[in-house]
């Protein structure tokens, strides 16, 4: 390794930084100019209303989008650009709203292949071990077509969690599922992020928002139009007028 890789992985840099990031889909400017990161464990919760472009900040983070301005950084490497498996490699991983899962393959063959993307060392203990958190053992030799819903939701983020990622995207991971998927999925974000694991996530429910993340970013019309924790933003007028659109 040289030493300027070296010293990008030291404790120094955050383990994501997001540098003025800008995206345009021909005339709509979906992400402008945003900069963001977070900390070794932090939870940061980034919330907006439906358009503000939050998803498409998360594709340009995790490569699935490039970004038309701007640099994406985890642990100081810059990985601007890089396609999404080699950014996973690096140590970022996400859920996407709709879970992107194989239906036609059992719950253990999606974690498995998941576990074996980057590293094939312990790939089965990993599984193991995210069966376990996640409360999924019963479901294993399932298919995914014949989970729930909410099942479904489990299954993605467990995708995410064998992979051994330092940072982890989710994408409105408790949407629509029941409060005891919902409170599996926030018992297994509070563990993670005890181990070190930086979160970065998109929800709409307030709740889980006020209950699990430290820090709020807001976003309005592509940009960030405020920052803090829960009560600072509650009564941001910036907020309320994102929420509420203006007059
Ligand atoms: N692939 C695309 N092509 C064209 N426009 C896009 C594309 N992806 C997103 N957009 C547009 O970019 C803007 C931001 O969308 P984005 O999905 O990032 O917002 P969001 O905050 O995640 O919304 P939601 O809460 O509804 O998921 C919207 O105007 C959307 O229509």
């Amino acid at each position: 390794m040289s030493s300027a890789s070296r010293k990008a992985e030291s404790p120094e840099y955050p383990p994501l930084a997001i540098e003025s990031v800008s995206k345009h889909f021909g005339g709509i400017t979906a992400v402008d100019d945003v900069s963001l990161s977070a900390d070794v464990g932090e939870v940061v919760g980034v919330i907006g209303p439906n358009g503000s472009g939050k998803s498409t900040l998360f594709s340009l983070a995790a490569g699935g989008q490039k970004p038309d301005a701007g640099k994406i950084r985890l642990q100081g490497i810059d990985v601007t650009g890089w396609p999404t498996w080699k950014i996973a490699r690096t140590g970022i991983s996400r859920t996407f709203q709709i879970p992107s899962l194989f239906l036609n393959m059992t719950v253990r063959d999606n974690l498995l292949a998941a576990a074996v993307e980057g590293d094939w060392k312990r790939a089965r203990e990993r599984m193991e071990r995210t069966l376990e958190m996640l409360e999924i053992s019963h479901v294993v030799d399932n298919l995914a077509s014949e989970l729930s819903g909410g099942q479904q939701k489990l299954v993605e983020f467990g995708r995410v969690c064998v992979r051994d990622p330092k940072v982890i995207l989710l994408d409105e991971v408790t949407a629509g599922v029941h409060p005891n998927i919902r409170q599996i999925i926030l018992d297994a974000i509070q563990r993670l992020r005890k181990t070190g694991i930086t979160f970065l996530i998109i929800e709409h429910d307030m709740e889980m928002v006020k209950e699990i993340c430290e820090r709020l970013v807001v976003m309005d019309q592509g940009k960030v139009v405020a920052e803090g924790d829960f009560e600072t933003i509650a009564s941001d007028s910036n907020v309320q007028q994102a929420y509420l659109g203006r007059t």
